[in-house]
């Protein structure tokens, strides 16, 4: 796996074990089965890094399996039930409050209605994204959506538009 990515504040702390997280990737995908626009949610208010957007997920509990986590915290976040998860990518990030290990999975199919249950706000996007800012563990996805895509250029804004 790659190496950690460090956020600023963090490169000074002792190694710290991983707290695991499973994130959902929902993408639609058209009738040939090409990816299309992929879900991003902003961090609800009284977290850290409140108002960045993100793709949704959170933390293993204790017992849980990555896919166990992720289709709970689909439901209690966001109000769907998703199918089949598709394990993607990992990424170890070094933040200033915490070590995660992001757990990427793909979602392509669900039932439900979006309900953002978090007073969060949620955007379907493509590449570049629009919405900003997005969270530091974010961009290396949209850097692997780039890469699957074909899509040079950026992959988002450094600050709102307007
Ligand atoms: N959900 C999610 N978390 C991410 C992403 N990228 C990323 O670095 N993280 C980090 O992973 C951790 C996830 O924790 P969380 O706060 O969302 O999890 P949770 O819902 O279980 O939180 P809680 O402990 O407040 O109940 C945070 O440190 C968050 O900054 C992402 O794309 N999605």
């Amino acid at each position: 796996m790659s190496e950690p990515i460090a956020v600023d504040g963090a490169e000074s702390l002792p190694e710290r074990v991983p707290v695991e997280v499973a994130v959902g990737v929902l993408v639609e995908r058209d009738a040939d089965g090409r990816e299309g626009r992929f879900l991003l949610t902003s961090r609800p208010a009284g977290k850290v890094y409140a108002g960045f957007w993100e793709f949704p997920g959170g933390k293993l509990e204790a017992g849980e399996t990555v896919e166990q986590a992720l289709r709970r915290e689909l439901i209690e976040e966001i109000g769907i039930t998703i199918g089949a998860v598709h394990p993607w990518r990992e990424l170890v990030m070094d933040y200033p409050h915490a070590r995660v290990r992001l757990n990427f999975c793909k979602v392509f199919d669900w039932t439900g209605e979006f309900e953002m249950r978090e007073a969060q706000a949620m955007a379907w996007q493509t590449l570049p994204v629009e919405v900003a800012p997005v969270l530091p563990g974010t961009i290396p996805v949209l850097r692997w959506f780039a890469e699957e895509r074909g899509h040079a250029g950026p992959t988002h804004r450094e600050t709102p538009a307007g």
